[in-house]
């Protein structure tokens, strides 16, 4: 159908109606915006164009299949890339080196420690090269977004561009703060994407009305929000984001007008939210109301929608079949699709009438999905959330895209559909592209990012290096999927040629099998079937808690279950069909989410992670044995994602061997003692080289860097052993990981928006760090105690090897930092205050030493 100018930018040469359209300037010259934000996101003096072969091919070829580049491909500049593999081969050799001499020097003071420091110098070893091989040949993927225009965006004003279901997950109203969950909808409403190619699917699993009446009342905003955004070209389109810019920038040609607009839907907006904050007052009191009047006052007290019928899903007096975890499934079409809601000409249903002119005022379909809970089956946490979407809308809308969101995050950069896009119609790996990965960025992270939160070395550097293998792993939220790869359906290279999709398969739905059979055949409608009883009876049912038994859903198909982080799992199971990925680079964020900044929810965080790491690892998705297409490097990479955890446990017995100090004799765990602190240092210091190129090329800061050592190690000393250590119970109890929702709630008011920064929460996982800490303090303490001591008495050697394992210690604790100014509480807006503490408890603990000494020279030899 041709679409009238959609808001998808149908701009351009869209005849005399766009003329009077002040959007059409801004449209004309952000195709030259693209094109010079593209060329600035792989500007910086180490990236070079690594296409140009394949374009000049292109451009002789002409077009042939009708398919142009869609995005261009850089590479890291040899003046810098092979300074980097060589010092990775000369820390390799550096590395058996020190082995060798290790094993030929097997002479220590206490031979059981030098033998598991030689096993855990080994398993470094091989964790770094895990880590490493797969970083040889990093590969920046941009988005050409002006040639997608040119190619999609026809003339006529319609377009060509595919569908894509869009999926948020939310778990709880109180959790998840219910505004910021509709701030994500309304970013996805309003995305640069024509309306009638785009659904927009909320999965609730806490099945609260709450959820449902915001998502109405959002549907109703968004008849103010969206037609602003796309006349005035306004970014971000998350109105929260939005109304916080001091001074929102703006670039068309009707100041006035924008002005004007803008004051009224602000002011729309903040009765918006006081309505979604009223909400659950008025739920409760007209649900009070009925209950006051039903017939029999004995029967239970129901929870009542708007229309006065009672609410399937969890009641505010909870009872069976109406509370958390047991209820019934629940799927409505909030808005219908395009086609079917004649709106074109209808003004804004806030009742403002504002002047929209020529915009597209039409919104995607929303849908509100509330999969069955029942106590006697597993839900499968996110994964079985999002499985009930992935169903759900391939009932009604069947798109051949899926992106999907948490709850926290929304979509910074209007144009980050169609970024997506870009690589999934390109004409090179366009068609074997299953799912394109964007990097994870946050907002509200504190701006020395203590926690390691924004995670620059893993989003910028290894996810890169990915994208020049088989492609990124899936990282939960912000990654566009083509539906048949979720499906479990071979890449074209190796599918086979007749498809029939099997009840068993995908689970005894008709309707559900006639989907994925249209989805093969590419012949899908745009417009949905009419909703009638049949229809919506059925939609319940493939989001029923039963569904997926004893089909594939959550072991080929679909998102995978039992494992308690679903996504690198999930990507793993679509690499390893021999579909490939790709990472999408833009120069404005795509999508923002929120971290947690409080050290407790992150560790939890951690825990989670990790622990899904070490699960798959004992799956039958262990990367050493399943994945038969997955390319050798790629292997070893997600081999190095699912044991990391483990290097935590020699990590932390080396933290806590400075107690030794605390023995009377000197003790060496490896003679010679300079030669190897020698070698130890070379090596780390080799590291630390690989690292400064590796964050040069991957345009990231020193800060990032250290923040990620750091984090590495508070994880290894808390986080990750504790993961290892559910693992262990778990393979005893066959007992999974709990997925325990990241809270978003924040303690933060007006005046410290970083305030659950000095939250500290003790849990038992803190204990091992707080142990690390005191053993290093106490260790540098007793050394300058030794040291008064001994003055006289110690040799050279001594006194250099005491120093050198000073050094060690203020290593850990330089690592530990940021842990330490956790435990400090609202104390740590002072972290000068370490700088005296520490000290004070260096001279008091050497003081004891020497009393104790003095005292009990004539009795021990101390
Ligand atoms: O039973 C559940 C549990 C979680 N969620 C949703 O899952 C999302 C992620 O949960 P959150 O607690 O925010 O996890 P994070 O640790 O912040 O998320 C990271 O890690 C997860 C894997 O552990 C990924 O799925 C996420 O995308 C990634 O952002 C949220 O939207 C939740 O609402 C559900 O829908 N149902
Ligand atoms: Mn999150």
């Amino acid at each position: 159908m041709a679409s009238p100018a959609s808001g998808a930018g149908a701009g351009e040469g869209n005849g005399n109606a766009s003329l009077i359209n002040p959007l059409l300037v801004s449209r004309i010259s952000s195709i030259g915006a693209d094109r010079k934000a593209a060329a600035g996101v792989a500007k910086g003096k180490y990236w070079a164009a690594a296409d140009k072969a394949e374009r000049r091919a292109a451009k002789e070829n002409g077009g042939e299949d009708g398919r142009p580049l869609l995005y261009r491909s850089y590479k890291v500049k040899g003046a810098l890339l092979h300074p980097y593999r060589a010092l990775i081969i000369a820390h390799l050799i550096a590395v058996l080196l020190f082995f060798v001499w290790r094993i030929r020097h097997n002479n220590s003071d206490i031979m059981w420690f030098w033998t598991l420091s030689v096993v855990g110098d080994g398993w470094f070893g091989f964790s770094w090269l895990l880590n490493q091989l797969p970083k040889f040949n990093p590969v920046k993927t941009i988005p050409d977004l002006a040639a997608l225009r040119q190619y999609c965006d026809l003339p006529d004003g319609s377009s060509r561009l595919p569908g894509i279901d869009v999926f948020v997950t939310t778990a709880d109203p109180i959790d998840e703060p219910v505004l910021s969950t509709m701030n994500s909808i309304l970013s996805i409403l309003a995305a640069d994407y024509p309306a009638d190619r785009s659904a927009c699917y909320l999965s609730d699993d806490s099945g609260s009305l709450i959820l449902y009446e915001a998502l109405v009342e959002t549907a109703k905003f968004a008849t103010l929000w969206v037609p602003f955004c796309r006349k005035h070209s306004i970014e971000p389109r998350a109105p929260e984001k939005y109304f916080e810019l001091e001074a929102p920038s703006y670039t068309g040609s009707a100041l006035e007008e924008f002005k004007n607009d803008s004051r009224i839907v602000h002011l729309e907006y903040d009765e918006f939210k006081t309505r979604l904050e009223t909400l659950p007052d008025n739920i409760r009191k007209r649900s009070d109301v009925y209950n006051s009047m039903k017939p029999d006052q004995e029967a239970p007290n129901a929870t009542w929608m708007a229309n006065g019928t009672q609410w399937p899903g969890t009641w505010i007096e909870p009872i069976e079949n109406h509370r958390k975890g047991h209820h019934a499934g629940i799927v409505k079409v909030v808005l219908d699709h395009p086609i079917r809601r004649h709106n074109l000409s209808l003004k804004d249903s806030t009742g403002n009438n504002l002047n929209f002119g020529c915009t597209d005022v039409r919104l995607p379909m929303l849908v509100y999905v509330s999969r069955e809970k029942n106590p006697s089956y597993d839900h499968n946490k996110k994964a079985g959330a999002l499985n009930a979407q992935l169903r759900a809308s391939a009932l009604l809308s069947n798109a051949q895209f899926i992106i999907n969101f948490d709850c926290d995050h929304y979509i910074n950069n209007s144009l980050a559909l169609r970024a997506a896009i870009c690589f999934m119609l390109d004409q090179r790996e366009g068609d074997n592209t299953a799912f394109v990965q964007f990097p994870q960025r946050f907002d509200n992270v504190d701006p020395k990012d203590r926690y390691g939160n924004h995670n620059r070395l893993f989003f910028d550097a290894t996810m890169l290096a990915l994208n020049g293998l088989q492609g990124p792993s899936y990282l939960g939220t912000g990654c566009m999927f083509r539906r048949l790869a979720l499906y479990g359906i071979d890449p074209p290279h190796w599918r086979p040629e007749n498809i029939t999709p099997t009840a068993s398969k995908f689970g005894n739905s008709i309707l559900l099998l006639e989907s994925v059979s249209e989805a093969l055949n590419q012949d899908r409608s745009t417009t949905p079937p009419p909703l009638n009883d049949i229809f919506v009876d059925e939609m319940e049912m493939v989001v029923s808690a039963s569904f997926d038994k004893g089909t594939d859903w959550g072991k080929g198909v679909g998102y995978i279950y039992y494992i308690a982080t679903e996504d690198i799992v999930t990507g793993f199971r679509i690499h390893g069909q021999g579909w490939r990925s790709m990472y999408c680079t833009m120069e404005h964020d795509a999508f923002y989410g929120t971290a947690p900044i409080n050290l407790t929810e992150r560790l939890h965080q951690i825990v989670r992670w990790s622990g899904g790491s070490l699960e798959m690892f004992f799956s039958h998705n262990n990367p050493l044995i399943a994945g038969c297409r997955i390319q050798s490097l790629q292997r070893v990479s997600y081999l190095n994602m699912t044991i990391y955890p483990v290097t935590s446990l020699f990590l932390l017995i080396y933290a806590v061997s400075p107690v030794m100090w605390l023995i009377p004799d000197e003790v060496y765990i490896q003679r010679p003692f300079t030669r190897y602190v020698v070698y130890l240092l070379v090596i780390i210091l080799m590291i630390h080289m690989i690292g400064w190129l590796e964050i040069t090329w991957a345009g990231i800061t020193w800060l990032d860097y250290w923040r990620n050592e750091q984090f590495f190690m508070i994880g290894s000393t808390s986080a990750y052993p504790t993961a290892v250590l559910h693992m262990v119970v778990n393979l005893l109890t066959k007992k999974g990981i709990q997925f325990r929702v990241t809270s978003k709630q924040t303690t933060a008011d007006n005046n410290d928006k970083f305030a659950d920064l000095y939250e500290m929460r003790w849990i038992p996982m803190l204990i091992p760090s707080v142990i690390v800490l005191i053993a290093n303090i106490d260790a540098v303490g007793v050394a300058i105690g030794k040291t008064v001591v001994y003055m006289g008495v110690w040799t050279t050697a001594q006194k250099r090897h005491a120093a050198m394992g000073l050094i060690f210690n203020m290593w850990v604790m330089f690592l530990l930092y940021p842990f330490a100014l956790a435990i400090m509480g609202r104390w740590a807006k002072r972290p000068i205050i370490l700088a005296v503490l520490l000290p004070v408890a260096f001279v008091i603990i050497a003081l004891v030493y020497v009393m104790t000494h003095i005292l009990l020279a004539n009795i021990i030899p101390f």
